[in-house]
């Protein structure tokens, strides 16, 4: 056999990314705030997107789930071109939770959890099947299981926003700033669990955040962003030393 061909049959299969953009360019109002993204979030990592306020991060996310549509470029689903949209994405294992919790402030955490259900259309035994193993993995949401999400703590309805998306067993989960309003503490509380079951299930995730010294602790990879493209990526080691990172704000 041609000793090339027999190299490239012998290499094994670079794994898809789970979720990718390409030439990613896209606008507000005709004012351009993403110039031209490329990411890969592989199969499996937990890839933290940092940078200053307006760099762009925040939209990226919104595209990747469809909630805003690029100029041009691709967004690319395990190997699969595709044009977002939440739906779509949600029923393809990509969920996404947005800054700032998102709940209905009149529902109980229960009644939260029954509606995503009923609109993920789950039967009822499936879907007490899914609560037992958010509970399991955020047992502190039982302790607020029966009350109005407006009247939870801002980490509380973190908790009840993280677990609402949990509850479609997602493949890639979008995070947009869950440290927002919490204490270190209380980050990592809320970390560890997802932590620990993003590599019990292989899940991958994108977390955004600007809280870098915690999210770093839970992250394999750290890209940073600054008006709209790229500008840095490495390990979370590799920004652990403070001048670097103080170089990229
Ligand atoms: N709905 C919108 N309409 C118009 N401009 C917007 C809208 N959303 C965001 N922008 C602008 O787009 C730019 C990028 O915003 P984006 O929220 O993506 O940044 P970010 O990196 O997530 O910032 P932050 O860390 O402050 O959340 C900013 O200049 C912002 O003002």
């Amino acid at each position: 056999m041609n000793m090339a061909v027999s190299a490239l049959r012998d290499t094994p299969a670079v794994p898809a990314p789970a979720l990718a953009v390409r030439g990613l360019r896209a606008s507000y109002a005709g004012r351009e705030v993403l110039s031209g993204v490329d990411l890969a979030l592989a199969a499996g990592e937990v890839l933290c997107l940092v940078g200053h306020n307006g760099a762009g991060k925040s939209t990226l996310l919104k595209i990747l789930f469809g909630l805003h549509p690029p100029d041009t470029g691709e967004v690319v689903l395990r190997g699969r071109a595709l044009k977002p949209h939440p739906s779509f994405m949600a029923r393809d294992g990509v969920a996404y939770v947005p800054e700032g919790r998102g709940v209905f402030p009149g529902l109980t955490v229960k009644e939260i959890f029954t509606l995503a259900l009923w609109s993920a259309s789950l039967g009822a035994g499936e879907g007490r099947a899914r609560i037992d193993e958010v509970l399991e993995l955020l047992p502190k949401l039982k302790d607020f299981w029966l009350k109005r999400a407006g009247q939870l703590s801002g980490g509380q309805q973190q908790m009840v926003s993280i677990g609402r998306a949990l509850l479609s067993r997602p493949g890639i989960l979008l995070l947009d700033e869950p440290s927002i309003g919490l204490a270190p503490k209380l980050f990592q509380d809320l970390m560890a669990p997802i932590r620990a079951i993003q590599q019990r299930r292989g899940m991958s995730i994108l977390l955004v955040e600007q809280n870098v010294g915690e999210a770093f602790a839970v992250s394999d990879r750290v890209v940073a962003m600054k008006s709209g493209v790229m500008i840095y990526e490495g390990t979370p080691a590799d920004l652990a030393d403070r001048a670097k990172l103080l170089t990229l704000f």
